[in-house]
């Protein structure tokens, strides 16, 4: 694997409204899609017809105004005053594999009807008190909303799924219980055996990454396949498990956000899909932000393994992967964060 291998860009916007229909670009995209998703499970989307750059780049200018407040302010919108999942972690409170993240975030979810902090994820999304925030993230939200359900149809087409099938699909999307994250990551300290994220598969859907400048912090770790070239693993520590591969960076690129795919994916696709580790290993000098956006199936969704995947496979005994519900799914992985040890990126 050369050094220089980059994931596929692909361009949303032959699904774009505000694009005559042009079915061969389409067909292209979902094609493209759907390759992507087979070999890699990550690929950058190409959006800057959707939306101007300048919008998630103020974002992160507004995440960095938050992080910059003192200790106490920020601990005002602490997780632990919602449901445990809502607000403000500090620097190091999630652990990922064992080790504590050398971050600090603030999530939202998607906002419920009762709220109740008793129950997980139920509670209420606490924003900061930096003037403009709340407004640009919410707008940021509206319309990665509307991008996620553009990707699934892409990819529903790129999958083989007949209208009626794509028509169920959104069904189970519609109403996405999305997580929209702001994650502040100073420099990596030299002497740490931590990572700045560790590595992990996101649980949901689909994540839209934008990310601030920075190079060499998102590292996509790529399987090794056949007896190809060695992998190229200097300098990096060890994979977790026994997969051998080789960990590329994901570097940001202008009009791009970064697109990977998560385990509902995995069991919609019955595995034909795989969801990808990753990890950030931010070492330069500056103070990195991102802003990942989760789009995830709706709360009662059931996620179960597509006829259109079985298609692809066959039917020479391939077992069927377990169907969730994702709320249940969901709460099962959150409800442990930031008790026994387990974090919010673990398995
Ligand atoms: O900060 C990044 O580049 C990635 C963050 C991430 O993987 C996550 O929040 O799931
Ligand atoms: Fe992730």
């Amino acid at each position: 694997m050369s050094a220089t291998f980059s994931l596929p860009i692909i361009d949303i916007g032959p699904y774009l409204s505000i694009n005559p229909v042009d079915p061969a670009a389409r067909k292209a995209t979902s094609e493209a899609l759907h390759a992507a998703c087979l070999e890699f499970g990550f690929f950058y989307l190409q959006i800057s017809a959707f939306v101007d750059p300048a919008v998630p780049a103020e974002l992160t200018t507004l995440a960095r105004q938050f992080f910059a407040l003192p200790q106490e302010e920020k601990d005002k919108i602490s997780l632990s005053n919602q449901d445990g999942a809502r607000g403000y972690a500090r620097l190091k409170e999630n652990v990922t594999n064992g080790k504590a993240d050398n971050h600090e975030g603030l999530d939202f979810y998607r906002p419920v009807e009762t709220p109740d902090k008793s129950k997980p994820v139920w509670g209420e999304n606490q924003f900061p008190d930096v003037p403009g925030f709340k407004d640009k993230y919410d707008a940021w939200v509206e319309k990665m909303k509307t991008l996620g359900l553009i990707v699934m149809e892409a990819m529903a087409i790129g999958l083989g799924m007949t209208p009626d099938e794509w028509h169920e699909l959104r069904s189970q999307v519609d109403d996405s219980f999305w997580v929209m994250r702001a994650i502040g990551y100073p420099p990596l300290p030299d002497d740490s055996d931590g990572f700045s994220c560790g590595a992990h598969k996101d649980y949901g859907c689909l994540t839209f990454l934008y990310a601030d400048p920075t190079p060499s912090a998102l590292q996509v770790f790529l399987q090794q396949t056949g007896g190809a070239t060695a992998a190229d693993t200097t300098g990096l520590p060890a994979e977790q498990g026994a997969e051998s591969g080789v960990w590329i960076n994901a570097d940001p690129i202008e009009g791009c956000v970064v697109c990977n795919i998560g385990e509902m994916w995995e069991i919609w696709t019955n595995g034909l899909y795989k969801s990808t580790l990753h990890r950030v290993v931010h070492r330069s000098s500056n103070y990195r932000v991102s802003v990942p956006f989760f789009f995830e199936p709706n709360f009662s969704a059931h996620v179960k393994p597509l006829a259109a995947a079985k298609r692809i496979q066959g039917t020479d005994g391939i077992p069927e992967k377990k169907s969730v519900v994702y709320g249940e799914f969901l709460v099962a992985k959150v409800g442990n964060n930031f008790a026994g040890g387990k974090g919010k990126y673990d398995d």
